[in-house]
């Protein structure tokens, strides 16, 4: 079945645990975290007081998206903090098997997460050492844009490789623009993941945006 993950960037950071909650309780699978430094995006948004302040109100995993430059020199303390997944940006890490190497020796889940302008073949060579693959389908760094569909493609062809290659156990995420409609496509491509801002918290009935989303 396909995972739903709440990005809360989109939701009311005055009231965050009771917006995790109610998430939570509508049938979300993750907590989807972004991170961002304002140098690898041009916005600011939260960090590890805050991931370490809502670890204890959910039972959920945190799936941490990490937005920013050399992301290794913060690896363990998101891992001290209470993430679940950590995902690091090919573009912002120059040693990207490092970097998975020292998630995974904390213990924690491996993602990696490439920008719609990066081709996906530049994470062949690494593929054996990640948990998650996270295809961005907006250019990071805010929520409510629209879905790009050449990303379709890349996601396409991470489900291929991974059926070729039995060391590729990797989940496929997608981010950014994702709602009823470019969550089919979405699912159609291979995706296993949905993450999911404006198209849940700025629902109505956030229970039947999950549904859809999931079941579309
Ligand atoms: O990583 C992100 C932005 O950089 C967010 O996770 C993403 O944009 C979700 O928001 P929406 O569903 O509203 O597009
Ligand atoms: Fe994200």
């Amino acid at each position: 079945m396909t995972k739903i993950a709440p990005s809360i960037l989109a939701s009311d950071f005055a009231n965050l645990g009771t917006e995790i909650k109610d998430v939570e309780q509508k049938g979300a699978d993750y907590i989807h975290v972004d991170v961002m430094d304002g140098k690898f995006v041009p916005n600011i948004s939260i960090g590890i007081p805050v991931v370490e302040a809502i670890g204890p109100i959910t039972s959920l995993p945190l799936d941490v998206h990490l937005m920013i430059e050399n992301p290794e020199n913060y690896v363990e303390a998101f891992a001290k903090a209470g993430a679940s997944i950590i995902t690091v940006h090919q573009e912002a890490t120059a040693h990207l098997h490092r970097t998975l190497q020292l998630i995974k020796n904390q213990g924690v889940k491996t993602g990696v997460v490439i920008n719609p302008g990066t081709p996906v073949e530049v994470l062949k060579p690494i593929l054996s050492e990640a948990d998650l693959v996270l295809i961005m389908s907006v250019n990071p760094g805010f929520g409510g844009q629209d879905f790009i569909p050449a990303t379709l493609k890349k996601i396409e062809q991470l489900d291929t490789w991974r059926k070729e290659n039995e060391t590729f156990t990797y989940e496929i995420e997608v981010d950014g623009g994702v709602n009823e409609e470019t969550a089919s496509r979405c699912k159609h491509a291979g995706a296993d993941v949905l993450v999911a801002g404006s198209a849940i918290f700025k629902s109505g009935n956030r229970q039947e945006a999950i549904e859809k989303i999931r079941n579309s």
